[in-house]
């Protein structure tokens, strides 16, 4: 089989981040899930990420484990609940193996906030592979234009489009098949404890397009996810009727669930992940979450907000803790 010199990295195995190898006889006695896997790599990654093992796939094979339960009786809700999605067989491994295998950032950002600029602290690890519709990544990982299918001019985006990984790719074809909606982004919160969090907020932005379809998986510690209406505008005229009740919804969202949120959900609704003092959340969680962005825009906000400017982090078994993650070692990392 010839490959092209260029981007071939893209399907070839990670060597970088695995320990080299020595001598045969060293080689010989290295258990075989510790020598190098093949992986994505890609210019715009940090490290490789690794393929999943078979023992992820072959489970995967069986999701969605349950079927989805609507959750639509209050006004413009429309969520679609799997518990689980994730065979329980293997979301603890698919678990391990993302906070191991993924690079992660803690992005700073600053607001206008009239003449003064204020710093924003992210309080939970991110990371975001993906690209709008406007574009697509060929499958040796050259970004072409969606018309044209010709490379992308040098100008379209400021930061630089990173492909999904085959992993999250393999879960993002598991997900369009469930949820009659297709995904051309995967965004990655890590909860590393109870401090780490999200405020409300709803993903309205213009640039996912009317009713966006978001597929949000939870896997490792139980947190509880809140939503409420937005706030109704004020009455017109007073023989106006008052607003529809709604009540606050609270979803323990365990290891393996995965929520749809569609239609109207996104434009009037708001969701959060609040703080949580100790408990299960100290031992970390992740949050993986499908979309479709339909224009440049929403490429260049979410490179912005879930990669930024700083650092890359990765989990290190030995401290039990996201650590620095640089020139192919994890920074402190034991063996
Ligand atoms: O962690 C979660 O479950 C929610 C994450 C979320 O709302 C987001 O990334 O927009
Ligand atoms: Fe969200």
């Amino acid at each position: 089989m010839s490959k092209k010199r260029t981007l071939d990295g893209f399907f070839k195995p990670a060597q970088s981040k695995k320990p080299k190898l020595g001598t045969d006889t060293e080689s010989a006695s290295i258990p075989e899930d510790t020598l190098p896997r093949d992986a994505s790599n890609h210019p715009t990654y940090p490290y490789p990420v690794p393929h999943f093992p078979t023992s992820i796939t072959d489970a995967l094979a069986f999701a969605p484990a349950t079927e989805g339960r609507a959750i639509n009786d209050q006004p413009d809700l429309d969520l679609v609940y799997f518990e689980p999605y994730i065979p329980k067989e293997v979301h603890k491994e698919l678990f391990k193996f993302l906070r191991q295998e993924l690079f992660f950032y803690r992005v700073q950002y600053t607001i206008k906030r009239g003449a003064a600029e204020t710093s924003i602290s992210t309080p939970r690890y991110t990371t975001v592979f993906g690209v709008d519709a406007s574009s697509y990544f060929s499958p040796t990982g050259v970004l072409l234009d969606a018309e044209s299918q010709r490379p992308i001019p040098k100008d379209r985006y400021t930061c630089h489009p990173r492909p999904l990984p085959q992993c999250l790719d393999a879960l993002r074809i598991l997900t369009e098949g469930s949820t009659d909606s297709t995904y051309n982004f995967c965004l990655v919160n890590y909860y590393a404890s109870g401090a780490d969090s999200i405020s409300y907020h709803s993903d309205d932005e213009r640039f996912l397009g009317p009713n966006p379809s978001i597929a949000s998986f939870s896997l490792g510690a139980k947190r509880d996810f809140y939503m409420k209406h937005k706030p109704f505008p004020p009455a017109k005229n007073p023989s106006d009727p008052p607003p529809p009740e709604t009540r606050q919804i609270k979803l323990a969202l365990a290891s393996g669930d995965m929520v749809l949120m569609r239609g109207s959900t996104q434009a009037n609704w708001l969701h959060s992940i609040p703080k949580r003092k100790g408990g299960e959340s100290e031992r970390g969680r992740i949050n993986i979450t499908f979309r479709k962005a339909m224009v440049r825009g929403g490429t260049e906000n979410y490179y912005r907000y879930n990669v930024g400017v700083g650092g890359v982090f990765g989990w290190d078994e030995g401290r039990g803790e996201m650590v620095p993650w640089e020139g192919g070692a994890k920074k402190g990392e034991k063996g």
